[in-house]
């Protein structure tokens, strides 16, 4: 089976590559359609099935699947939201989300001022690429939960969803 995956994100694809171990799995670029820095989870969720339905636009395969991070307030502190969504020829569409973590108000201030978290996080952390490796949930878990830990959580519970209607 083939999988595509809307991102070239090296901590999205190893998530993906670790719950579909058998599979094909080949990366797409996959527009999210919402914006750099999603601010809600119905934008972070709209984000990843954007992204799982144009990665089976951009390639063929079976399943598309699309991971979108993001950022949420939840009483007047934000956190980490992360999304994502499986999408199958047959445009049935699975969705989940991740683990959620605060942010530091310093954090909050610098995407108010419209810079993406990506780039905060590698300045806050003092290190390069920080969203394709540890994450923001890496460096605010002490490196417990990587990014691409938490989003094999996710694509499990895509793939567990997917097997389970699909039995029915
Ligand atoms: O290549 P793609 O798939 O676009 O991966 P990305 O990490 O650049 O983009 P996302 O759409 O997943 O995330 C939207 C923005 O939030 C940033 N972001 C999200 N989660 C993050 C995390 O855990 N650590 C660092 N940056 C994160 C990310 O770098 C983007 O600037």
């Amino acid at each position: 089976m083939t999988i595509v995956i809307g991102s070239r994100n090296p901590a999205k694809l190893a998530a993906v590559k670790e719950v579909f171990l058998t599979d094909h799995v080949t990366t797409a670029d996959a527009p999210s359609l919402v914006s750099d820095q999603p601010f809600s989870d119905e934008e972070t969720r709209q984000g990843a099935i954007n992204r799982a339905f144009n990665s089976l636009k951009a390639q063929t395969g079976e399943i598309g699947i699309g991971l979108e991070g993001g950022v949420m307030y939840v009483d007047n502190g934000l956190y980490l939201c992360n999304w994502g969504a499986l999408v199958t020829r047959h445009n049935n569409v699975f969705t989940a989300s991740g683990a959620r973590v605060l942010l530091p108000g310093e954090i909050d201030d610098q995407l108010k001022k419209g810079i993406e978290l990506g780039d905060v996080m590698d300045e806050y952390a003092k290190r390069q690429d920080v969203r394709k490796k540890e994450g923001a949930i890496g460096i605010f878990t002490n490196d417990h939960v990587s990014r691409k830990e938490m989003f094999v959580h996710v694509v499990s519970l895509l793939r567990g969803q997917w097997e389970y209607w699909e039995q029915q």
